[in-house]
């Protein structure tokens, strides 16, 4: 069990939530708790993982659970990760080197976001575990090759890029906020003339909005993943990837792994909920490549559910925030930590010694045909 400066037990990523709810201005919280439009997508990442049911196996001789895990080389203790988000300096002055910090002491991945707060170096120097860095596409090339031989002269383990975002999905919450990048918070990793209007409060509305309406490239096709795989050797991961068509392309054009992903309901209101695209999207995929998840993911049991549905591996956005926020570092690690031993908890009900264990003979098959997506 966790115990913070705050005196207060944290047993569930909810209880990290609470602490930090009161320690993060509101247009903030607003930022990482919204979705998109009227949030019914964020609202079904959630109650997607309610209709699950588990089909424990007993007398399984299974007295504990084995959650490590192995990715491109890379031995990982637990198959719960950190998804990228921008901007961790907003809740903590020491941003993504606590984040690096944290997942580091829990032996999980960190997904560096693109518009990371702290330099890619600085944050390599402080993790102890596998990094990746996350890049969205921009009108400015050379802006994503340069960030890609950074990461990869630091030591990152791969690239993600996020398929997601041709332009920002409509946020209510931070267009009604004004919300803009405010203080000494910035996105270093990039020159400040390409992030200007990120921190313009002056005219209103979302001003992430603008930056992406000005900087994102929304003509990227298929054809142009060519160009990027050229810029690297590290392996190429997509995010955002929602249908068995696109799982298709994805394989064909060479991707090394997809990650399974609405964006936490902040982009498409509508979309399907991430749980509900999973096994649409495995069975697509029939192990050409590692298949990521992210969406909703809020307990161990929700990380075995979608690890059943074939997932290789589990992101969390919002709860290790939530976790940087509460206590920094260790709360970072307290949030992993807590969801794996739920997870290894959960295993060993279930009678499944270790990850691959996990196959959908774990779940009852009712619990996710049709669902409300
Ligand atoms: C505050 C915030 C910032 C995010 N920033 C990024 C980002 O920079 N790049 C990206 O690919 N996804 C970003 N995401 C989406 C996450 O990577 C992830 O897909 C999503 O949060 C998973 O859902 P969950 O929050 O329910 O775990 C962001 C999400 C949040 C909440
Ligand atoms: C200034 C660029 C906006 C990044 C916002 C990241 C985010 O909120 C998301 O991807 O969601």
């Amino acid at each position: 069990m966790t115990q913070l400066q705050t005196g207060t037990p944290l047993l569930t990523a909810s209880d990290y939530r609470r602490s930090a709810q009161r320690l993060v201005g509101s247009d903030v919280w607003d930022f990482i708790e919204g979705g998109a439009e009227d949030e019914r997508t964020l609202a079904a990442n959630l109650r997607a993982f309610d209709r699950v049911r588990l089909r424990p196996r007993v007398l399984a001789g299974v007295p504990d659970a084995d959650t490590t895990v192995s990715l491109f080389g890379t031995a990982y203790a637990t198959p719960i990760g950190i998804a990228p988000t921008a901007y961790h300096r907003l809740v903590d002055a020491e941003g993504e080197v606590a984040t690096a910090r944290g997942a580091g002491r829990a032996g999980a991945l960190f997904v560096v976001g693109m518009f990371a707060s702290r330099t890619i170096e600085d944050i390599a120097a402080a993790a102890s575990s596998g990094l990746w860095l996350q890049l969205y596409w921009l009108r400015r090339r050379d802006v994503m090759r340069d960030l890609a031989e950074r990461a990869e002269r630091s030591g990152y383990g791969a690239i993600m890029l996020t398929v997601d975002v041709p332009r920002m999905g409509r946020r209510w919450r931070d267009m009604r906020n004004g919300f803009a990048i405010g203080g000494d918070v910035a996105a270093v990793n990039i020159e400040p003339a390409v992030m200007a209007e990120a921190h313009r409060r002056d005219e209103g509305g979302s001003a992430l909005a603008r930056h992406t309406a000005g900087s994102f490239d929304p003509s990227l096709s298929w054809a142009d993943l060519a160009w990027l795989r050229d810029c690297t050797r590290l392996p190429l991961v997509l995010k955002g990837i929602l249908t068995a068509e696109d799982a298709a392309l994805a394989v064909a054009h060479g991707a090394d792994a997809i990650v399974v992903s609405n964006h936490g309901g902040r982009q498409l209101d509508g979309a399907v909920a991430s749980l509900d695209a999973l096994a649409e999207v495995a069975d697509a995929v029939g192990g050409a490549c590692p298949v990521l998840f992210d969406g909703g993911v809020r307990r161990g049991a929700d990380a075995l559910a979608a690890l059943a549905l074939g997932a290789r591996m589990v992101l969390l956005g919002r709860p290790p925030l939530w976790g940087l926020a509460a206590g920094g570092a260790d709360g970072v690690a307290g949030v992993l930590r807590t969801a794996t031993e739920e997870l290894a908890h959960a295993m060993v009900l279930a009678g499944r010694a270790a990850l691959p264990d996990l196959d959908r003979t774990a779940l009852r098959p009712t619990s996710l045909a049709g669902g409300d997506a």
